[in-house]
């Protein structure tokens, strides 16, 4: 099948003509011009795919330096477009020197009709791939920017939260390795993309990795790849995580959850920056800026030797604590409205408001469940609310998880108040257990009772 269009330049109308019959068997659209004067302008007006360029066009002049002329004009047009070079065997030299400078071939006159052809189809190959991988690109930084638009962040009122921010905007612009730690739900991957959104690498992919989804047996395949047959499985070769994430930014979510052989060899890859795919031998390397995330207290887990400590070193050049929910309540009315302008559009149900009271309560309770828990929380408040305005009753959370306030800032008279509170919503009411489970008489406890007036 006749496809594309080429662009064939040269002073010698003998040459011109064979060209124009050989060529018009294989290419869509045959553009044939006896002096480089016009080329600029053919390039705007016929977009070609592929040029094929003497390398001299005065009489008399052979040194060929028109054509490398010619050649840089076509580079500054489109440093693309495939330029192949028309040559006499005494200039090979120079068609050498004008490889170097970004010409895709050349071929040697007088030619071989087969071996003409066969150079300029694959320069129109090359030509498509381009296209294709440049397309493919442009994809992928769009999709990139919808992905980071979706997962907006809200960063709260919280001191803790504010210096986390400050921290976070000194670092994500370096390259350095972050480890985030935090309970469940609490943001840590969403604080993983804001990394990324506000990094240089951010036009390109980030890759997220949960490492405790990936089973022993796929580890390194999943993270490294492999080469079509080296498994039963292995139909085709296939690119890891680490390749995917090539340019871009890596998070290695639940890192914790890792299991202590393969920790070795994720170690090896890090320091090295370098993969090697299942049933290969070929490193391949790999520009990657690595983020990971765990719940677990890692320093805790090298000590009980579930974790190696070279590896922490390597991935915690900078770390980041995300404070649980119920330790920055001031955050909570700024989140609830965030994730209310969130659901109320997807539900449309636009305008919805949160009273006083309501936030009151969302302040009050605990969030074991962190912010994960109160998005989940106004999702459905927003689903079930027929009114115009949220009020306390539209959210059931359970009354166990009242916020307790931290021992460390009580009084012993409130500690011991607290406790007893605790115990009675635990036990129903039964006092009998609520004084054993205490290890206090039931008169004892009844006094208390009585003394803080419960
Ligand atoms: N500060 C925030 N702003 C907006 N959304 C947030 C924020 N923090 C958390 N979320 C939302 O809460 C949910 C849980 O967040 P995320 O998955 O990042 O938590 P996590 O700490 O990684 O949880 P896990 O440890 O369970 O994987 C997500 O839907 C996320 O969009």
């Amino acid at each position: 099948m006749k496809k594309g269009c080429i662009l064939v330049v040269d002073d010698n109308k003998n040459v011109l003509s064979a060209l124009r019959i050989l060529l018009e068997s294989y290419f869509q659209k045959v553009i044939l011009l006896n002096s480089p004067n016009t080329l600029v302008s053919q390039l705007n007006d016929n977009r070609p795919d592929v040029i094929l360029l003497d390398m001299n066009f005065s009489a008399g002049i052979n040194s060929g330096n028109e054509g490398l002329y010619w050649l840089s004009e076509i580079k500054k047009f489109d440093a693309e477009l495939p330029v192949v070079l028309f040559t006499a065997y005494a200039d090979i030299d120079l068609a050498v020197s004008a490889l170097k400078q970004g010409a895709s071939d050349f071929v040697v006159k007088p030619w071989d009709n087969a071996k003409l052809v066969a150079t300029l189809q694959s320069a129109y190959s090359l030509r498509q791939s381009r296209k294709e991988v440049k397309q493919l690109r442009e994809k992928q930084t769009v999709i990139n920017r919808e992905l980071n638009r979706d997962k907006a962040f809200c960063w709260g009122q919280s001191e803790t939260m504010r210096e986390l921010r400050s921290l976070l905007s000194k670092v994500a612009k370096t390259d350095a390795s972050i480890l985030i730690t935090g309970e469940n739900g609490t943001g840590k991957e969403v604080i993983a993309r804001e990394i990324h959104r506000l990094s240089v690498r951010s036009e390109e992919v980030l890759v997220t990795v949960d490492m405790g989804a990936v089973s022993e047996t796929l580890f390194e395949s999943e993270l490294f790849g492999h080469v079509k047959g080296s498994f039963t499985d292995a139909r085709t070769d296939r690119a890891g995580k680490f390749e995917a994430a090539d340019g871009g930014t890596l998070f290695l979510d639940e890192i914790g959850n890792l299991n202590y052989a393969l920790q070795a060899k994720l170690l090896s890859v890090i320091q090295s920056r370098q993969v090697v795919r299942v049933g290969d031998n070929k490193p391949i390397p790999v520009d990657i800026r690595l983020i990971c995330a765990t719940n677990r207290n890692l320093e805790q887990s090298v000590l009980n030797g579930e974790f190696r400590e070279d590896l922490l070193y390597r991935v915690n050049t900078i770390h980041l604590e995300v404070p649980a929910l119920r330790d920055r309540s001031e955050d909570i009315p700024e989140l609830a409205e965030f994730f209310l302008l969130k659901y109320s559009g997807k539900y449309d149900k636009k305008g919805l408001t949160l009273s006083k009271n309501a936030i009151q309560k969302l302040k009050e309770y605990a969030w074991p469940g962190n912010v994960r828990e109160l998005q989940h929380a106004m999702e459905k408040a927003v689903i079930l609310c027929d009114g115009t305005e949220l009020q306390a009753d539209d959210f059931y959370l359970r009354k166990q998880e009242k916020k307790s306030p931290k021992l460390a800032n009580m009084s012993l008279e409130d500690a011991e108040k607290m406790l007893i509170e605790n115990s009675i919503v635990k036990n129903n009411g039964n006092m009998s257990a609520v004084a054993i489970e205490l290890g206090i008489t039931r008169p004892t406890l009844y006094s208390k009772i009585k003394k803080y007036d419960l």
